[in-house]
């Protein structure tokens, strides 16, 4: 456990370092490809139990954002990327942010469990203990494929959306579940390659780390070949149109282009030059919005 000093200095926390401590941006996509889930089932939800089953979803994926801080702050001190957070900063005290993680977690479980659907709140524990626990406790310092296991969290939230609409798990959730867990890698591992002097200072196995950079850039490339035809399959068996069907090939055809720039053409940059990583990462987010986007657009204009 990296948990241990309490600051010494005043805790001047306020909205803005809870705020902080629930990662919004990030957790912007989690949020967004739940709604996308919840809009693209083939059953129309409640407007209100929609808009709770989303909150629940928002407030869960805060609450184990603040967890993997608590549990992170000494790591977290280590990194520039990290070291202003409101723990490392010294801006709250520890039991603070945990009791905060816990409260939310616990409250986003029972609340789409008693008003939505308890095997939506079933999922919702199972994302928030395997981002807080599974990956950031026993993982994340134990492995380089820590975030390829540990992808399965953020995979989840379409899922939910779709189980508190419909009720039901089938084939289609399943798809979006591992559309988000194959494109987990790439996204992550661009990122690690030109942070990785913080990784390697704070000790944590990340891939660029442990393989080297030809290695992980190699492996990214595979995912995002593997993202093409995953993505285009619910075109193909017919659960998604053809705008999404589109969509989805111009899309993960230019992720393909870019991950095959980080790993084969460079587009002449040299092998400590990060900008096609940089890229990759950038349209990686870009991209999952999009696609989670067009799916909705093709459920609601083609049907
Ligand atoms: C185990 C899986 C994942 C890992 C390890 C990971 C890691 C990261 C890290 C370290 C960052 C930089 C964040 C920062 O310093 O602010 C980041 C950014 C981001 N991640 Fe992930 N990520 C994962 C999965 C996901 C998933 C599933 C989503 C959404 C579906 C997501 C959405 C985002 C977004 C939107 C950003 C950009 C935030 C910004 O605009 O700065 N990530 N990710
Ligand atoms: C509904 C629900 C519970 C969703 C959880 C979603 C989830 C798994 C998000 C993971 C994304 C994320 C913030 C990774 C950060 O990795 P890190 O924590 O290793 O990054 P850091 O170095 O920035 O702390």
């Amino acid at each position: 456990m990296t948990a241990s000093a309490a600051p010494a200095v005043p805790l001047p926390a306020d909205w803005r370092d809870f705020f902080a401590l629930t990662k919004p941006r990030v957790m912007s996509l989690v949020i967004f490809t739940g709604l996308c889930g919840l809009l693209a089932a083939p059953v129309a939800i409640d407007p209100i139990l929609g808009f709770t089953a989303i909150l629940c979803i928002a407030v869960g994926a805060g609450g184990s954002a603040a967890l993997n801080q608590w549990w992170e702050a000494d790591l977290d001190a280590q990194m520039k990327r990290t070291a202003q957070r409101p723990l490392p900063a010294g801006r709250m005290d520890r039991t603070v942010a945990r009791d905060f993680g816990i409260g939310l977690s616990v409250g986003s479980v029972l609340v789409m469990g008693l008003a939505v659907s308890w095997l939506a709140a079933a999922i919702l524990a199972l994302s928030i203990i395997y981002y807080s626990v599974v990956y950031t406790i026993w993982l994340k310092p134990r492995t380089p494929q820590n975030i390829v296991i540990g992808g399965g969290a953020g995979a989840f939230p379409p899922m939910i959306g779709w189980i508190a609409a419909t009720g039901d798990v089938t084939l289609m959730p399943v798809l979006l579940f591992a559309i988000i867990f194959f494109w987990t890698p790439p996204h992550f591992w661009a990122l690690a390659l030109f942070v990785e002097t913080d990784y390697a200072k704070a000790g944590i196995p990340m891939m660029p780390v442990v393989a080297g950079h030809q290695s992980t850039r190699r492996q990214i490339l595979v995912y995002a070949v593997l993202l093409l035809p995953l993505t285009m399959a619910p075109f193909w068996l017919g659960v998604a149109g053809w705008l999404y069907g589109i969509s989805a090939l111009v899309l993960s055809g230019l992720f393909l282009l870019l991950a095959l720039r980080v790993a084969v053409f460079r587009g002449g940059a040299a092998d400590d030059d990060m900008r096609p990583e940089k890229r990759l990462f950038g349209f990686s987010v870009i991209y999952l919005f999009a696609l989670f986007a067009m799916l909705v657009a093709d459920r609601f204009l083609i049907g």
